[in-house]
C-alpha cells in the first residue's frame, strides 16, 4: 500500500485565482483549526486505487468500458444510515449488471457517494414567506434548516463530512468485498424488477441475460470468484478548503493525490480554466471531471483540456455534458469536433439531468424521465455520427422509492410528488426509473 501520510509537497496555488460559490465563515481562526486537524487524519482513499480506476476510465475513453456514476445531488449526514447506502449500492449493481451484459465490456461502478456534501447554488440567498436567509449550500457547509442560526456556514462541519465519508465508504468497501455484489444475487434482484408488468417491454432482455447466466454456469464459470466487485466514490470539488486538507502526497511516486475520493469533479459554475478549481485540481493526479453545459465554447474547453491534461494522458480527463434534452444534437458536436481535432483523449460521460430541471405546477423542482432519456439518446447519437465514444452516463439517483422525478414506468405525476420528495436540492430517479433507465441505455449500448 502506498504511504499518502508522507509529507505533502507545495499544492499548486489556487489560493490567488479567483474562487466561486465558496462558503465565507465567519470565524477564520476556527476555520484554519479544522483544516489543520482535517490535514493530520488519515486519506479516505490510496494512491492504488486512483490509479486504477484511472486506467479504467481510459478504457472507457475507447470503448473498452463503460461508466456508470451515480447517487444523490446532495448526500445528508441524517441520511447516511445503512439502508440507505445498501440501497444505493444495491440500485448501481443492478443498473451495472444490465448494462454490462449490453455493453460486453465492464462497466466502472462510481457512486456519487461518501463525500458529496457540498452544494453550489444559483442563488446565494432564499426567500420564504418574505423571510430571506443564506441558500443551503450542502450539509458540510451549512444546515438545510431555514433558521437564520442554521444557515451561517460552520467550518466544524468539514470535519463531519470527512467522518461521515469514512464511515460511509468503509460500508461500501465491505458491501462489494464481502459478497453483497454477487452476480447471481444481482441478478435475482433484477429478476424481480421484471416482473413488474410495467417493465414488460424489457422482458426479452431479460430471458437473454437468464440464458447468459446459465450458458456461463454450463461452462464452468467460476461464479464465487465474481462476488467482489471494485466501486469508486466520487464528488464535486467544490469546498477548496477541505479538498485542499485532504491532499497527501504518494511516497513511492511523489505525485499528490486528493485522497477525498477517487474521481473529483468541476461543475458547470466553477469551471473557469483560470480558477480556484481548475488549479487545484490541476495539482493532483485523480482522474477527474468537468461539467460542461450548453454555453461552453470551443475555446474554454480546448484551455480546460490544456490545464487538466496538458499531455493527453487517456484516462485522467473526463467531460461530463449535460446540454439539456433541448440543446443537446445542436451544442455537443462542434464540442466533440473540436476535442477530436486537438487529439488528446477525453472520456465523454453524459449527465441527462442537470439541463432538465423544470418547476413543476405544484411547485416542485422535478425532471421528466422522458426528457432525461431523451438527452441520453441525443448523447448516443451524437458520438456514433461523429464516430467517437459515448464513455458513460452520469445520474442523481437513489435506491429509495421516492417520488421526486416525473414519468417512468410506474407514471408519477405532480400530484404524486407530494408523496415522497426528500432530496435536499435536486430531483433524483428513484430505485425503479433508475432501473428502467439502465434497461432503456441498454438498448442504445447494442446499437
Ligand atoms: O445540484 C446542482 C446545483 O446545486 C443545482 O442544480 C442548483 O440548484 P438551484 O438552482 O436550486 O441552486
Ligand atoms: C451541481 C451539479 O451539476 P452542474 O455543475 O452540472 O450544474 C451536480 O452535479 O449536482
Ligand atoms: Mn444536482
Amino acid at each position: 500500500m502506498n504511504d499518502l501520510n508522507a509529507p505533502r509537497a507545495a499544492v499548486p496555488s489556487w489560493r490567488a485565482r479567483p474562487a466561486y460559490q465558496q462558503p465565507s465563515y465567519p470565524d477564520a481562526a476556527a476555520l484554519e483549526a479544522v483544516g489543520a486537524d482535517l490535514r493530520s487524519r488519515p486519506p479516505l482513499v490510496f494512491a492504488g486505487e486512483v490509479d486504477a480506476l484511472r486506467a479504467q476510465m481510459a478504457a472507457a475513453s475507447q470503448g473498452r468500458a463503460f461508466v456508470l456514476m451515480g447517487g444523490d445531488c446532495a448526500e445528508s449526514f441524517e441520511d447516511s444510515s445503512a439502508t440507505s447506502i445498501r440501497l444505493k449500492v444495491q440500485t448501481i449493481l443492478q443498473m451495472a449488471a444490465v448494462l454490462t451484459y449490453a455493453a460486453s465490456t465492464p462497466v466502472v461502478k462510481i457512486g456519487r457517494m461518501a463525500g458529496q456534501y457540498a452544494k453550489p447554488r444559483s442563488a446565494d440567498t432564499e426567500t420564504r414567506d418574505g423571510v430571506t436567509l443564506p441558500s443551503y449550500r450542502g450539509d458540510s457547509v451549512n444546515d438545510h434548516a431555514f433558521t437564520p442560526e442554521a444557515r451561517v456556514p460552520d467550518p466544524a462541519r468539514m470535519l463531519e463530512a470527512y467522518l461521515r465519508a469514512g464511515t460511509t465508504l468503509n460500508l461500501i468497501r465491505a458491501f462489494t468485498m464481502g459478497g453483497y455484489a454477487d452476480l447471481r444475487e444481482v441478478h435475482s434482484w433484477n429478476r424481480g424488477f421484471m416482473a413488474n408488468p410495467a417493465y414488460k417491454r424489457f422482458e426479452s432482455f431479460a430471458v437473454e441475460i437468464d440464458r447468459a447466466m446459465r450458458f456461463m454456469e454450463a461452462a464452468g464459470v467460476d461464479f464465487d470468484a465474481l462476488r467482489q466487485v471494485d466501486f469508486y466514490a466520487s464528488h464535486e470539488a467544490l469546498l477548496l478548503e477541505y479538498e485542499d486538507a485532504m491532499i497527501r502526497q504518494d511516497s513511492r511516486s511523489g505525485r499528490l493525490y486528493d485522497t477525498s475520493a477517487h474521481l473529483l469533479w468541476v461543475g458547470e459554475r466553477t469551471r473557469g480554466a483560470g480558477d480556484a478549481h481548475v488549479a487545484l485540481l490541476e495539482g493532483v493526479h485523480n482522474p477527474v471531471g468537468v461539467k460542461i453545459g450548453p454555453t461552453t465554447s470551443r475555446d474554454e474547453l480546448l484551455a480546460l483540456i490544456d490545464h487538466l491534461n496538458p499531455n493527453g494522458d487517456p484516462g485522467r480527463l473526463s467531460l461530463i455534458t449535460r446540454m439539456g434534452a433541448q440543446r443537446i444534437r445542436q451544442a455537443l458536436p462542434a464540442l466533440v469536433e473540436a476535442v477530436q481535432a486537438d487529439g488528446r483523449p477525453v472520456t465523454w460521460i453524459t449527465d441527462p439531468m442537470h439541463g432538465n430541471t423544470i418547476t413543476s405546477d405544484n411547485g416542485y423542482k422535478t425532471r421528466r424521465f422522458d426528457t432525461i432519456m431523451a438527452e441520453v439518446r441525443g448523447f448516443f447519437e451524437v458520438h456514433r455520427e461523429l464516430g467517437t465514444v459515448p464513455g458513460g452516463i452520469h445520474v442523481e439517483l437513489t435506491g429509495d422509492d421516492v417520488t421526486e422525478c416525473l414519468g417512468g414506468g410506474e407514471q408519477i405525476d405532480e400530484a404524486a410528488l407530494a408523496r415522497r420528495y426528500e432530496t435536499l436540492v435536486d430531483p433524483r430517479l428513484n430505485h425503479q426509473q433508475s432501473l428502467e433507465m439502465a434497461f432503456e441505455v441498454a438498448e442504445l449500448l447494442r446499437g
